[in-house]
């Protein structure tokens, strides 16, 4: 890690407002979040469902403006410039610069296209060109996450499920992003699928230097895989902290039931090792 900040959010909220006159209705998803991300670093984020997980990463990516608080990016300019920093973040801010892959890997492709298409889609946007500055293209991107570069030519439908979140990552870390958010990306997976990509992760992140914000509601998968965790519950952040002593020792009863509900086989700790190897899946 560089030491160099990422992302800052102060007393961070945001409400939804939703129907009309008597229907009415106001949700508070996200309420009063502090936390930062530093370079390098892997911040895992757990919660039970609609605790404001995925509303906190649209608010950290610039798709949700925060109701209220302070939201800080620095981002990374060409050569060696210093990071730029960019408050309240609009979506125009973060394009080319945060990667985000989601929970249905076939969702996020246009089915019509192939896999070579919309990674190269993703190098234009970015740089105007088909390949990186390294003269990387879709085949290189599709080889570091494992799939056989003639896989360029189909198309998503003909593909797994984690052959297709693969090449949703390949397409991710194809702009070499300031910021990676998988946001429950391996909960759509079975489980021996989901240890391969969680090996790939931690390969990438590695090679790679990655930033990465990693959002499930499994413990064991992301204390797999985070530095930290953040644990939310209705909308607050409860807990943050390094995720071994976090396991050890949590603090709050939340966690404590969290940790509680991960599976385990006797005598063995909650925590799964990550896979090393990353072979097809
Ligand atoms: N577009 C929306 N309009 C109104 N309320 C919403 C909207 N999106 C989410 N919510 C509500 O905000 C709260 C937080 O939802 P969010 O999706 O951020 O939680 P989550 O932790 O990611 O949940 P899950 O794990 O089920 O995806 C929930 O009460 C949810 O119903």
């Amino acid at each position: 890690m560089s030491g160099d900040k990422v992302i800052a959010l102060r007393d961070v909220s945001l409400t939804y407002r939703s129907g009309w006159g008597r229907k009415r209705r106001q949700t508070l998803a996200v309420d009063g979040v502090s936390l930062t991300v530093q370079a390098g670093e892997c911040l895992g984020l757990v919660g039970g469902s609609g605790s404001g997980k995925s509303t906190l990463a649209q608010i950290m990516t610039g798709q949700l403006a925060a109701s209220a608080g302070e939201v800080r990016l620095w981002l990374r300019e060409p050569g060696d410039a210093p990071r730029r920093a960019v408050v309240a973040p609009h979506p125009r801010d973060v394009a080319g610069h945060v990667g985000l892959v989601f929970q249905d890997p076939f969702s996020s492709f246009d089915p019509l296209w192939s896999l070579r298409r919309s990674i190269e889609e993703a190098l234009m946007l970015k740089y105007g060109a088909s390949t990186d500055p390294l003269g990387r293209g879709a085949h290189d991107f599709l080889g570091l996450v494992g799939l056989n570069p003639s896989f360029a030519a189909r198309r998503p439908g003909g593909l797994s499920g984690g052959q297709v979140q693969r090449a949703a990552i390949a397409r991710a870390i194809a702009i070499n992003p300031d910021l990676l958010v998988l946001d429950e990306a391996l909960s759509s997976l079975d489980v021996s699928v989901q240890a391969n990509v969680l090996g790939l992760l931690a390969r990438l992140r590695r090679e790679l230097d990655l930033t990465i914000v990693f959002i499930g509601h499994n413990l064991a998968v992301v204390g797999a895989i985070a530095d930290r965790v953040a644990v939310m519950a209705s909308g607050q952040l409860v807990e943050i902290g390094p995720a071994a002593e976090l396991y050890r020792s949590p603090r709050s009863e939340y966690t404590r039931q969290l940790i509680a509900a991960v599976p385990r086989l006797p005598g063995r700790e909650p925590r799964p090792a990550v896979a090393g190897g990353a072979s097809g899946c």
